[in-house]
Order: C-alpha cells, then sequence, then structure tokens
C-alpha cells in the first residue's frame, strides 16, 4: 500500500519507537497522521510535523484503559472528521512485571478494546470500507524472555489475537497483522522489574547483547505499514524487517 494520501491513528505515536515510525511514515507522505498518546509532548509533535509539513499531523490525549465506549466516542470524532482511516497502529505498552494488572490491560485489554472500538467503523458487514490493523507484538511474544514471564505472555496474547482477527479478515474486511520488534534501545528497556524479582540485573543481561536503534526498527515499521500483509507476522530485529511462518500443530478445521 502506498501511504501518500493516506489516514493513519497511532496509539502511542509519541513513544520512543512511535516517535521515530511517525517521522518514518511522514517522510512516505501520509496524508493524514492522527496520534493518540496518553503521553502529550507538543515538542514531539513539532518534530514530527517539521519532518514533512505537507502532512497533517494531529495529536489526541488517549489512553488505552479507558472503557471501549470512551474509545468509541474517540473513534467516532475521527471518522466523522477524517471520513476514513486507512490504518490503526496499536502500540501502547508497559515493561514491568512487577505490575501485572496494569501490564495486561494496557498490553493487551486496551489494545483488544481499541481494536473492538474501530471494528463497526470498518467492518463491510455493516457496509463499512475496511481497514488495516497494526498491531505491536514482540519478539518476546514469538519466545519468552521468561523473567519478565508477564510482559512476554501480554504480547504473545497480542500476537494470538492478530493472528485470529487476519483469519476473519474474510468476514470483516479487516485486514490485521503484527510488528514484533527485537530489543530496541529504548527508555523501556533501560531497567525493568522482572517478576517476583527472580532476575534483579534482567535488563543489563540483556543489553549485553547485540540491539537495534529505534531509527531501524522504525523503518522496517513503516516497511511493514506499507506491505499491508493480511496475517503477517513481521520481526524487526536488529535492522531487518522478516516474516516469521508460524507453525500449525493444531487446525480447528473450521
Ligand atoms: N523497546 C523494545 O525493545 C521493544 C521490543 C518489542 C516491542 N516493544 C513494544 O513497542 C512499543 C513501544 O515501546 P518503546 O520501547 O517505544 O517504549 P516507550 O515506553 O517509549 O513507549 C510506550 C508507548 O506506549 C504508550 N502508553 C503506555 N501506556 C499507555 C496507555 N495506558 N494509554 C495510551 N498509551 C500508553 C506510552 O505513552 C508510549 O507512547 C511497546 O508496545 C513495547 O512493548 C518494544
Ligand atoms: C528486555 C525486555 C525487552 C522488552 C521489549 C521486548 O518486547
Amino acid at each position: 500500500m502506498g501511504l501518500a494520501n493516506k489516514t493513519i491513528v497511532f496509539v502511542a505515536g509519541l513513544g520512543c519507537i512511535g516517535k521515530d515510525t511517525c517521522k518514518a511514515l511522514v517522510k512516505r507522505n501520509v496524508k493524514n497522521l492522527i496520534i493518540l498518546d496518553r503521553l502529550d509532548k507538543p515538542e514531539i509533535i513539532d518534530e514530527i510535523k517539521k519532518v514533512n509539513p505537507k502532512t497533517n499531523v494531529t495529536y489526541q490525549s488517549y489512553d488505552v484503559m479507558a472503557p471501549v465506549s470512551e474509545s468509541c466516542k474517540t473513534l467516532a470524532k475521527i471518522f466523522a472528521k477524517y471520513k476514513k482511516v486507512d490504518v490503526l497502529v496499536n502500540g501502547a505498552g508497559i515493561l514491568d512485571d512487577h505490575a501485572i494488572e496494569k501490564t495486561i490491560a494496557i498490553n493487551f485489554t486496551g489494545l483488544v478494546n481499541t481494536t473492538t472500538a474501530i471494528m463497526p467503523f470498518w467492518d463491510i458487514r455493516n457496509g463499512g470500507p475496511g481497514g488495516s490493523l497494526c498491531n505491536i507484538g514482540s519478539v518476546t511474544g514469538f519466545n519468552a524472555i521468561y523473567q519478565v514471564p508477564v510482559y512476554s505472555a501480554s504480547k504473545a496474547a497480542v500476537v494470538s489475537f492478530t493472528q485470529s482477527l487476519a483469519k476473519l479478515s474474510k468476514i470483516t474486511g479487516v485486514k490485521a497483522y503484527t510488528v514484533n520488534p527485537g530489543i530496541t534501545a529504548t527508555s523501556l528497556v533501560q531497567s525493568f522489574n522482572s517478576w517476583l524479582d527472580v532476575e534483579p540485573c534482567v535488563a543489563q543481561k540483556l543489553l549485553e547483547h547485540p540491539t537495534q536503534t529505534t531509527e531501524q526498527c522504525a523503518e522496517s515499521f513503516a516497511k511493514a505499514i506499507e506491505r499491508d500483509e493480511n496475517g503477517a507476522l513481521w520481526k524487526m530485529d536488529l535492522g531487518t524487517l522478516e516474516p516469521i511462518k508460524w507453525d500449525i500443530y493444531w487446525d480447528s478445521h473450521i
């Protein structure tokens, strides 16, 4: 999908990966970039705008832990103003295995609720135009960092949920795929809690291994959005963009 003249809603577009991905997207002449985030950082909005003044970049405060009804209201206002949204990126995430409920609420439930909220506007069964859902999972959603089992499981849930939505695309007309960064040098990974403090030095140990920059991750991220492949499992690690083939161990046959 060429991104010129497209409208993209980016939840968590002001985070470390988010902001550099937003810059990569506006470089591709996106028409409207609507950034929803709990963070309110006008200076980052200005940075993104400077990359391409022709893109209409706007910001709205948004908490993925809000009730679905609130998410529906936010999206209804967006569709009323822009008429069409081509891509929704769900990128909110925290990494703190001491905050079990909050991790699941933000990393998974919030993503599910935001997705559920946009469906009525996209669903072809309602006469909608369809759309593309890009969910940020993680390599830990494929194989866990076992010292952060709650975070890893929340990302595995994102991967699983999104694969189901991709299979439902034939019914809903909505494409779905995940982008799964490897370890990317952001504030998220500099220091974080392990579950029950099983490994107090988990961050230090992890960061002894190679990481990618946010710019590398962002370029892969924007390419994955351009590819717009329903059901794709994109691994974005060490500056590369690689499609992952998911092995089938059981099939429902329905
Ligand atoms: N950095 C990595 O190595 C890495 C690897 C794989 C996946 N990820 C995922 O990429 C995403 C971005 O991570 P990052 O490294 O840029 O960290 P970050 O902390 O800079 O970004 C997290 C983003 O999520 C937003 N957010 C958190 N809670 C929210 C809420 N309740 N409502 C709305 N927004 C909320 C933050 O405001 C921020 O924009 C996360 O989902 C993370 O799990 C990161
Ligand atoms: C060190 C844990 C890395 C967290 C980001 C991977 O999703």
